[in-house]
């Protein structure tokens, strides 16, 4: 029965999609629709050929694990990607020809930015995030996912979101929101997915055979809740046309820009902060063998960071038409914010306390342990920055570059290699990885190439928007902008260096992943039996 409705539901989406693909007024669109359509198809392919199936063995007292493989499959691939097209937009900022003529404008640097920042935040942190949660609520909760193959459809609903967003913005569909560039179309379809992976997410937990919820979890909930409302307020808009994938934003002028970047801000403390803090209060004690270091510490930083996030996102609009008092309470809230966020990478070091050892003998470790450093640095950097003596330097330079990469390379990425040279012979039941010393390499790799990203950036950040300060005897600009431009140009051949060692290092990890499911010895296979507090 549930298969017929799933086929009637498919293949209504299937034709739906295939007649908005007909009438679409733009390329971006139709061509959105017809991709849709195609993953509307494939499924009812696909659940069609398993009508007759039986309904199967019970599974209930098993860990859901085969879409987390996808999930950290689908990682590194995305990965890989998005490092890929950072490399590309940052050595067209060093040499503007490779904004190539004949591509006629499809591969330009202002199409290839918002597919780079999406690719890494969406594609690769996000599945990050998918997979690392799933796998995270079923161990410490002892519980089979909720809603049966509900988070497959999550997951490939999470696919179809991206393909739809890089198509787009190839395509030159925008509605020019900053880390939330997806015309309204895509938006609807990710908050059914959202929705779907709170249910998931919640469910499982409610299920749970455990009497507390272990504090990644905690971590998980604030981050797809608090995702869920910002993606839907910042995104309020009306189509231009059902057809097509231009629409109008609701908020218009200062509201816009307040509405935007209390969205941008929170998108990097509950996407990029809350929730890989749930992959470290998990990883960091698994691969240390150690317990958290503090409890209390946790709950007291889980509710100082949600609470003070949310209202530092005005360090964004310092020196606009955004009332003075607006901006003096995202700084001063930026400030405080230093210590919920120094709380957290406290507890994630000292749970290394007495297994210091292991940084010498297990790269993996001290991946995760360089990724709560970088989490720490770019924490107390933000913070620096909100105050607006400093933002009045370091604002629209490549000061905040530096910082954003310091955070995304440093923290996010590095705990996600860690979580994934973690997973991988965990899901594939093998009894270690391939190559400890190609960890070495990743890890020696990635390192260099963030303080190469880094420590140009500061340079050339601070350099410019000292540059553009300058004024002469007379109060007259001693540079021009052409100026500062022509200046940075050695450091951004360095970042890009950085980049590519940072690439490198990822695709090695792809292959000793790969050698890691292919030739490592498989250990005795028991099947993923739920166990209570794994
Ligand atoms: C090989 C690695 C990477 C390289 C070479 C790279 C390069 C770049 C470049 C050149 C820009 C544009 C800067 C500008 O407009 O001046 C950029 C922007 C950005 N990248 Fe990356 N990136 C890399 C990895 C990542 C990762 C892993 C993340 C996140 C997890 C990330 C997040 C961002 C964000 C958020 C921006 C926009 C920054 C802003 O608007 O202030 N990048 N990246
Ligand atoms: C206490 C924590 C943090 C504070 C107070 C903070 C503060 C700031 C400030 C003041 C800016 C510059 C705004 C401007 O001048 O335009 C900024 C930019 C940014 N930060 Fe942070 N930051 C923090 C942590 C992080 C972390 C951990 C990450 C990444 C994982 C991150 C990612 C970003 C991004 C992506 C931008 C660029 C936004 C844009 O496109 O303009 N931040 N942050
Ligand atoms: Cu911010």
């Amino acid at each position: 029965m549930v298969n017929y409705i799933k086929l009637i539901v498919l293949g209504l989406a299937a034709l739906g999609a295939l007649i908005a693909a007909n009438y679409g007024r733009d390329l971006a669109y139709t061509v959105n629709m017809l991709i849709a359509a195609s993953f509307a198809i494939v499924a009812f392919i696909y659940t069609l050929r398993r009508t007759d199936e039986p309904a199967g063995a019970d599974v209930s007292g098993e860990y859901l694990d085969g879409v987390i493989r996808f999930g950290v499959i689908a990682t590194a691939f995305w990965g890989v990607v998005g490092f890929l097209v950072g490399v590309v937009i940052a050595f067209q900022l060093a040499f503007p020809a490779l904004n190539l003529d004949f591509m006629q404008g499809y591969t330009n640097f202002g199409r290839l930015r918002p597919l780079h920042t999406s690719a890494v935040i969406f594609a690769f942190g996000g599945n990050a995030l998918l997979a690392t949660s799933f796998y995270i609520v079923q161990r410490t909760s002892a519980a089979r996912l909720w809603g049966g193959n509900l988070a497959w459809f999550v997951f490939w609903g999470y696919q179809l979101f991206i393909l739809m967003a890089a198509t787009g913005y190839l395509l030159g569909a925008t509605n020019a929101k900053e880390y939330a560039e997806p015309e309204w179309h895509i938006d609807l379809w990710l908050t059914i997915v959202w929705v779907c992976y709170l249910l998931v997410f919640a469910g499982t937990i409610m299920k749970r055979k455990e009497p507390h919820i272990y504090v990644a979890n905690w971590f998980f909930l604030a981050f797809i809740i608090t995702i869920a409302m910002l993606h839907i307020v910042n995104n309020l808009a009306i189509p231009v046309s059902i057809f097509g994938s231009k629409s109008v934003q609701v908020f218009a002028g200062v509201q816009d820009a307040m509405v935007q970047w209390w969205y941008g801000h929170n998108a990097v403390g509950f996407f990029l902060t809350a929730g890989f803090l749930g992959m470290m209060y998990y990883f960091v004690p698994k691969q240390a063998e150690r317990p958290v270091y503090s409890y209390k510490l946790s709950i007291i930083h889980f509710w100082a960071l949600i609470f003070l996030y949310i209202w530092a996102g005005p360090h964004h609009l310092h020196y606009t038409a955004l009332p003075d008092w607006a901006s003096t309470l995202g700084m001063v809230f930026s400030v405080v914010l230093w210590m919920p966020s120094w709380g957290g990478m406290i507890n994630g070091l000292m749970t290394l306390s007495g297994a210091w050892d292991k940084l010498r003998t297990d790269p993996v470790i001290r991946m995760m342990v360089i990724s709560i450093g970088f989490y720490g640095m770019s924490t107390f950097e933000g913070p620096m920055m909100s105050i607006r003596a400093v933002n009045s330097l370091s604002h629209y330079t490549d000061w905040t570059i530096g910082h954003v990469h310091s955070g995304a390379l440093g923290w996010n990425g590095m705990i996600t290699f860690g979580a994934l040279y973690f997973l991988v012979p965990k899901l594939w039941n093998r009894t270690g990885l391939y190559s400890l010393r190609l960890v070495s390499w990743h890890f020696w790799l990635a390192t260099i190439g963030i303080i190469f990203y880094a420590a140009s950036m500061w340079v050339t950040g601070i350099m410019e928007g000292l540059m553009w300060r300058e004024v002469d005897a007379n109060g007259f600009l001693v540079n021009s902008f052409a100026d500062t431009v022509s200046a940075k140009f050695p450091m951004y051949v360095v970042r890009g260096l950085g980049g590519v060692m940072f690439l490198a290092g990822a695709i090695i990890m792809c292959y000793n992943l790969w050698m890691t499911v292919k030739r490592s010895p498989a250990t005795e296979a028991q099947g993923p039996v739920a166990v209570p507090a794994e």
